[in-house]
């Protein structure tokens, strides 16, 4: 595990157990084993993991909001278990379904906020910066998905939290409003502000995160730097090397053996669609374009694609993320 300069949530071996449940004879359910988080200062750390991870879980734990059956948390140097009021001032949350009151307008709940903190974020500046005005005078229960997230995000800054959680911080979102949060965010990050994000969103995590923890069925499985993780530099360590993929259509049935070294795999996905994955060396693409020449073939198509963190995902879980 990574360890922060200066670390606003660590979390270690984290256990939660739910129940007892009916549908399990009267058993307890372990949603999360095990579990250990460093989140950092002036960073976006992601937790990242497919539905049922125990993302929420954790969060929530985290949070204060569920009691941990075993293992340790310190939120701002604090355990949220037994912490007051005094920390979660401190602490921002933005919540999937927002959580907000749904007969209030917006910009007079967000001043009702603003007047329970001594220094609030002013008011006017997060009603500009999140678009606000545009449905200021519709009722929270009538605002759409994403105008509703924009509001949650406005509302869980208005206290100029030192940490920020996230909780699937798109969803809804309209690629302009996408936009405008993620450069909120990434303004937030630089002036110091811990955030955690939770999402299964690949794209999110790959574009706003500083250090991911990719989680499924309640443990890690894997974590680092979005680079680290498309190299394969897993928590062993190994540093392997960039794997890629070579996409081609051109006519069925085409045999390559021989062509590529045999580690890398070659595939005719559907007739006439080839792929050849694997640590591909630029004398990989001349052997298989010199092939081609030698035979008289003309791809229709062709590209390279780098690994996503959904292939990363993939190759860790054997599921798929989304
Ligand atoms: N009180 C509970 N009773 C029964 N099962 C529970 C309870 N709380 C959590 N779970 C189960 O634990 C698992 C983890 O849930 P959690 O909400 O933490 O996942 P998540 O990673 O946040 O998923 P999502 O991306 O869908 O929000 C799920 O399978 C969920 O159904």
């Amino acid at each position: 595990m990574r360890s922060p300069i200066s670390p606003v949530l660590s979390i270690s071996g984290l256990v939660k157990d739910v129940g007892p449940l009916p549908t399990l004879d009267g058993k307890m359910l372990r949603v999360v084993s095990g579990l250990s988080l460093v989140a950092g200062r002036g960073q976006v750390t992601a937790l990242l993991g497919a539905n049922g991870a125990g993302k929420t879980t954790t969060i929530e734990c985290a949070q204060g909001l569920q009691k941990r059956t075993a293992g340790t948390i310190s939120l701002l140097g604090q355990d949220p278990d037994t912490a007051g009021a005094a920390l979660r001032s401190r602490v921002g949350v933005m919540l999937q379904d927002g959580g907000l009151p749904p007969s209030a307008r917006p910009i007079p709940l967000l001043r009702h906020i603003a007047g329970m903190y001594q220094d609030p974020w002013p008011v006017e500046d997060l009603i500009r910066r999140l678009g606000i005005d545009a449905f200021s005078r519709t009722t929270v229960r009538r605002l759409s998905g994403g105008q509703k997230q924009r509001l949650a995000l406005a509302a869980a800054l208005v206290g100029k939290p030192e940490v920020l959680f996230l909780d699937e911080p798109s969803a809804g979102l309209d690629p302009q409003s996408r936009q405008m949060v993620f450069e909120l965010i990434s303004e937030l990050r630089n002036r110091g502000m811990g955030i955690i994000l939770t999402t299964h969103l690949m794209d999110d995590a790959q574009r706003l995160a500083d250090y991911v923890y990719i989680i499924d069925a309640g443990r890690n499985v894997a974590e680092g730097t979005v680079a680290q993780l498309l190299r394969h530099e897993l928590e062993t360590g190994d540093g392997g090397p960039h794997i890629r993929t070579l996409l081609f259509e051109a006519e069925p049935g085409l045999d390559l053996t021989g062509v590529l070294p045999e580690a890398i795999e070659v595939r005719e996905s559907r007739a006439g669609s080839y792929s050849a994955t694997g640590a591909l060396t630029p004398s990989d693409l001349a052997a298989v374009t010199a092939w081609w020449a030698v035979r008289g073939i003309m791809p229709s198509s062709m590209s390279l694609e780098a690994r996503s963190l959904e292939d990363v995902f993939l190759d860790i879980s054997g599921r798929e993320i989304r």
